[in-house]
């Protein structure tokens, strides 16, 4: 059925590309990039089907590719789910979308590797046939199964399964289309996809699964030497997405259900499904419907829909206070550990903010810093908090030159920076 489906795609997707390509000479350094390598492949089979532009599928997804208008979003019903993650049924249209016209000419851009291309029946054999003891995660949009492959490398197979077809196949080129572009260690690594029997992406695995899991499921609790590897390779991993991969990549759902963690506890930054590629000229960018998850969103962005660098400090901010604290963005009573967490640091009542589970065996200096860095990143002011370099300089305890630290007026900062400045002079 989706194999047919996806036959039907082949001249609706070809067509897109082609008139793309007619506009302008292939360029190979942007999603579209990806999206030629895709249609290269044998499983896209001959260039004769792609002589049916007029197909209502055509129509449909170029509607959902290029004509967001603020009409359709305004119709778009947003599903809540129970774990507080805002779900667009289009969600990933925007950036796909952004991904087309902010196609780039820079060379350098450029670091994609061969993707492997899976057929349905290695995923199928990889899995066990997706077998129901091989599911290792279940998101708002996806289902992700452990599999081998025959060479004995461990995979994780992300199979997209919300929405109508036409979804599920722009979600997928979304998605890939960043994960083929970006290169980092703290970046989860897509080795290849494959578009038989429905959208697969496959994943290095990551055999701590993500960190969500490891700090609130797990019997053994992570220590904290761990905890601040784990909160400045994320940081690292988000200045490169911000500043490093030639485009500006916004994430916009940084959370702990985000972040894989390797077999020595690296972290990686997974979910590429609401990530923006913002212009260099642009200062922000403004969108109309919420996405994201509850307990992470910067206060810019639920009243004004601004979507810039800082929606991911911020975010950050709310991760640096869970894995100081070991308590979720959002517990289930639904309060906000930010606003649990902010009168604490104010009053500068640092050992209550402490995660008890951590029995004392801590880093106290690490601690202050992770804390300084978190309390600056989630000001209500996207101005007054730290750009993400600065937030990795301050987990480091280079203090001594961020001046956003001094203008900050709550004790807890001064003091703290006064502390680690003064101990090192
Ligand atoms: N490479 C991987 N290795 C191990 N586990 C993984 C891997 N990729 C994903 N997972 C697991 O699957 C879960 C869901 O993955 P992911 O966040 O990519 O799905 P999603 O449906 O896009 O999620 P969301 O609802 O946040 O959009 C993760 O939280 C993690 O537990």
């Amino acid at each position: 059925m989706l194999k047919m489906c996806l036959s039907k795609f082949k001249p609706v997707l070809s067509c897109l590309l082609l008139q793309r390509i007619a506009m302008k000479a292939p360029d190979s350094s942007s999603p579209t990039g990806v999206l030629e390598e895709f249609f290269r492949t044998e499983e896209f089979g001959s260039s004769e089907t792609v002589k049916d532009p007029s197909s209502s599928r055509f129509r449909k997804i170029v509607q959902l590719l290029r004509s967001r208008s603020k009409k359709s979003l305004e119709n778009l019903k947003i599903p809540f789910h129970n774990n507080g993650v805002i779900k667009s049924s289009l969600r990933r249209c925007s950036s796909m979308r952004d991904s087309l016209r902010f196609g780039s000419s820079d060379a350098q851009f450029l670091v994609l590797s061969p993707r492997r291309i899976f057929t349905f029946s290695e995923l199928k054999s990889a899995t066990n046939n997706f077998a129901l003891e091989n599911l290792i995660g279940k998101g708002g949009y996806a289902e992700v199964y452990k599999g081998m492959l025959p060479n004995g490398q461990m995979v994780a197979i992300k199979r997209l399964m919300r929405g109508n077809n036409e979804e599920i196949i722009v979600d997928f080129l979304s998605e890939m289309g960043i994960m083929a572009h970006v290169n980092h260690p703290n970046i989860a690594k897509l080795l290849g996809y494959g578009v038989e029997g429905g959208m697969h992406l496959v994943l290095e695995l990551s055999p701590h699964g993500s960190l969500a899991s490891m700090l609130y499921s797990s019997k053994e609790k992570l220590k904290w030497s761990i905890r601040y590897k784990i909160a400045l390779g994320i940081a690292e991993g988000l200045v490169y997405l911000h500043r490093g991969c030639h485009r500006r990549i916004i994430h916009r759902d940084i959370k702990a259900a985000n972040i894989l963690l390797t077999h020595d506890f690296s972290p990686q930054i997974c979910d590429f499904g609401l990530a923006k590629w913002l212009p260099e000229h642009w200062t922000h960018h403004i969108v109309s419907k919420f996405e994201g998850t509850f307990g992470y969103l910067a206060p810019e962005y639920l009243t004004h829909g601004i979507v810039d660098e800082k929606t991911d400090v911020f975010a950050l901010g709310v991760l640096l206070l869970e894995l100081v604290t070991g308590r979720r963005a959002l517990d289930y009573s639904k309060q906000s550990l930010v606003l649990w967490a902010k009168p604490l640091m104010k009053k500068n009542k640092i050992r209550e903010l402490i995660d008890p589970s951590l029995a004392g065996e801590y880093e106290w200096r690490q601690i202050k810093l992770v804390l300084l860095a978190a309390a600056l990143s989630i000001q209500q002011s996207s101005i007054e908090r730290p750009e993400m370099s600065q937030v990795v300089e301050i987990l480091k305890g280079n203090l001594k030159d961020l001046k956003c630290i001094m203008k900050c007026r709550v004790p807890f900062y001064r003091k703290a920076f006064r502390d680690e400045v003064g101990k090192r002079d």
